[in-house]
């Protein structure tokens, strides 16, 4: 890490996962700063969650998948099979993409951790709840309601009730993947406004297709592509001024949403292989400099269309989900 003067706090040493035959990450070695938040950013299919999910050890839970490598945290490595996970967990708290409130009250959801770990007394369970539905900047709309149930709040209430819940355990790390991609843009301003005070307490690591968002949040920046660490380092260096030519291209292509393409193809309902080569076809008809746009829904068709692609010796300039099933891949030729 350049900046000597931050310490870090989580280091992913040869990180490799696979989910059956599927190789999604390749030889991460990275480390994450502490008391900052880190964005984990790159185009859809490039190993982002995954890479969150090794952090907690939830892709224990994918069938078929493993990781290897090291996460240490605190001197333990948290992909040690004989580590206590449960310990893991409560020290990394997740907010999910949706809110996932527990099915009981607002006071409920946010004592259900403590309560587990053995804290009964009445009294110091009212001051959690006060202490981290402030902190989660949801008291003052709930503190009159505290006993109604999580599911008449708004969704983005119900994410900042699932921060409150996660902060009550009092992790040392906060994992957020994609957390206001479900919400309204003023209740997605909420929850940012409130992970950037929260880093002054906590390691935050959140996964974002926003690369807007990574530019308001974040300190720290990791760039992935097709499950590789492409680039790393401070936020205003990897965004200024990337070093990797695949960076530039990422926030570049991010940032042309409405760039004019010469030539378009719609690939939806094909499967790969076809997907490749329907693609490459339309771009041999294409002249040298050109941009073709690809969509497509098929979900490997995402990671193999730009890596075939590359391979081939073109320049894929975005990679964008566009809306639940479908991709738009923007490739110069
Ligand atoms: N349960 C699974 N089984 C098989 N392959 C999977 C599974 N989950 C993810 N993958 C594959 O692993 C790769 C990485 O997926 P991952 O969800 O980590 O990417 P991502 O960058 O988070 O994508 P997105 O931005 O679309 O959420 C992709 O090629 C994906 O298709």
């Amino acid at each position: 890490m350049e900046n000597l003067s931050l310490k870090n706090h989580i280091s992913i040493q040869d990180l490799n996962a696979f989910y059956s035959g599927h190789h999604a990450l390749r030889d991460i070695t990275v480390e994450i700063p502490q008391k900052q938040i880190t964005a984990i950013i790159g185009p859809s299919g490039c190993g982002k969650s995954t890479f969150l999910k090794c952090f907690n050890r939830l892709i224990d839970l994918t069938d078929g998948a493993r990781a290897s490598g090291k996460i240490i945290v605190g001197g333990i490595d948290v992909l040690d099979g004989s580590i206590d996970i449960t310990d893991v967990r409560r020290r990394m708290g997740l907010l999910p993409q949706k809110p996932n409130p527990l099915p009981m009250s607002i006071y409920d959801n946010v004592t259900y951790g403590p309560r587990i770990h053995g804290i009964k007394d009445k009294k110091r369970l009212d001051g959690i709840v006060e202490k981290y539905l402030k902190i989660a900047g949801l008291w003052d709309e709930v503190k009159d309601r505290l006993k109604s149930p999580a599911s008449k709040l708004s969704i983005g209430q119900q994410q900042r009730l699932c921060l409150a819940r996660g902060l009550a355990v009092e992790p040392e790390i906060i994992l957020c993947d994609e957390p206001t991609s479900a919400l309204d843009p003023l209740s997605a301003q909420h929850i940012e406004q409130q992970l950037l005070k929260l880093k002054n307490d906590y390691t935050i690591v959140i996964v974002t297709h926003n690369i807007h968002q990574a530019m308001r949040l974040a300190d720290y920046v990791v760039h992935l592509y097709l499950g590789e660490l492409v680039e790393y380092g401070p936020a205003s260096e990897v965004f200024k001024n990337p070093k990797e030519e695949r960076t530039r291209a990422y926030i570049n292509g991010t940032f042309l949403a409405d760039l004019k393409t010469d030539a378009e193809i719609n690939l939806k309902g094909n499967v790969c292989p076809y997907n490749f080569m329907y693609a490459k076809q339309a771009l041999h008809d294409l002249s040298n400099g050109k941009l073709l746009k690809v969509v497509v829904d098929y979900p490997t068709a995402v990671t193999e269309v730009p890596r075939g692609m590359e391979a081939d010796g073109h320049k894929v300039l975005s990679v964008k989900q566009i809306n639940k099933t479908d991709w738009e891949i923007v490739i110069q030729k």
